[in-house]
């Protein structure tokens, strides 16, 4: 059933399991993460990213909002990183029950403005927001304090941003970044400066960057030809540390498509002949399903529905 993301991590954020929120850019990822939601009997969140409607256009938000209303489980429907207000506007026109306002590289005082505007026309037909406020970064752990402060999100400053704003679930920086190369070896994470946002701010708390990026499916990507450097991605023990602390909404995008890259390619490899996409888009998206489902049971959502 279609429900909004903060109905869904609401009660993860109580119960101290985690969601994920699974980019899906065409038919084969919705597919994958919706089954892989349903066989896991898991909340799950669909997240579509600006570049994904610019590319799915109304095939993809129909669908996923469509799907969504049919799954036997609780789905939102959300967009991610939504950099202006008619990007907000144009989501909430298609349906989707959760957007993201992402204004945190500007002032403290722009993101407010911004954020409370995009609250007040999501609340007002019932779809719920996400905010951020920090840069995600990965920072080494002997980053100086100062510096660790500039990127990363300041309890107090999160405390109040919620309170002025009144976004449903709120995007921390704690040392994670988006894509492949998150760090060196494994990624600092601050857990200690997350409990400290965590006691300060209720509301379910987002992570972004959280791919694991694992060696075996980097290895199997490059096996097939891909080519990619030296890759790390959020250790799972951090992941599960940073759920039991307050995060309840997990994305990721990058391992997803890895799977999917690496298995298009090895069908591709093994038979040059093959003109039929099926043959290819078909092992692609299962294990695009199999990826997502080893997330929910790390995330601890499996059984939630
Ligand atoms: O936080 C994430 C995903 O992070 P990761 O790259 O670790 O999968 N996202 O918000 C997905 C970004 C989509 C636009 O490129
Ligand atoms: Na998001
Ligand atoms: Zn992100």
């Amino acid at each position: 059933m279609l429900v909004t993301g903060l109905e869904i991590l609401k009660k993860a954020r109580e119960e101290g399991y985690g969601v994920g929120a699974f980019n899906v850019n065409n038919m084969e990822f919705l597919q994958a993460v919706l089954e892989a939601a349903e066989e896991q009997r898991s909340p799950v969140i669909l997240a579509l990213s600006e570049g994904a409607m610019k590319y799915g256009g109304r095939a993809l938000t129909l669908m996923a909002v469509e799907l969504a209303k049919e799954a036997r489980v609780p789905v939102a429907v959300h967009l991610d990183h939504g950099s202006s207000y008619e990007s907000v506007l144009r989501a909430l026109r298609a349906g989707f029950t959760s957007v993201m306002i992402d204004k945190s590289h500007e002032d403290f005082e722009t993101n407010v403005r911004e954020t409370r505007r995009v609250v007040e026309a999501a609340h007002a037909v019932g779809v719920t927001v996400e905010a951020e406020l920090g840069r995600l970064a990965g920072i080494e752990e002997h980053v100086a304090v100062d510096e660790k402060d500039a990127l990363l999100t300041n309890p107090e400053e999160a405390r109040i941003f919620m309170e002025r704003t009144g976004a449903d679930y709120l995007a921390v920086a704690i040392g994670t970044s988006h894509g492949a190369y998150k760090g060196k070896g494994r990624p600092f994470i601050d857990h200690a400066r997350l409990e400290r946002i965590a006691r300060l701010v209720p509301a379910p708390l987002v992570l972004h960057g959280a791919s694991a990026v694992p060696p075996e499916l980097v290895e199997r990507f490059r096996a097939s030809g891909g080519e990619i450097g030296e890759a790390a991605g959020i250790h799972p023990e951090d992941i599960r540390k940073a759920i039991s602390l307050g995060i309840a909404k997990i994305n990721t995008d990058t391992d997803l498509r890895l799977a999917f890259t690496a298995l298009i390619r090895e069908a591709l490899n093994k038979n040059p002949k093959e003109f039929d996409p099926r043959k290819y888009l078909g092992p692609a998206r299962e294990a695009v399903k199999e990826v997502v489902k080893s997330r929910m049971e790390l995330f601890g959502s499996v059984g939630r529905a």
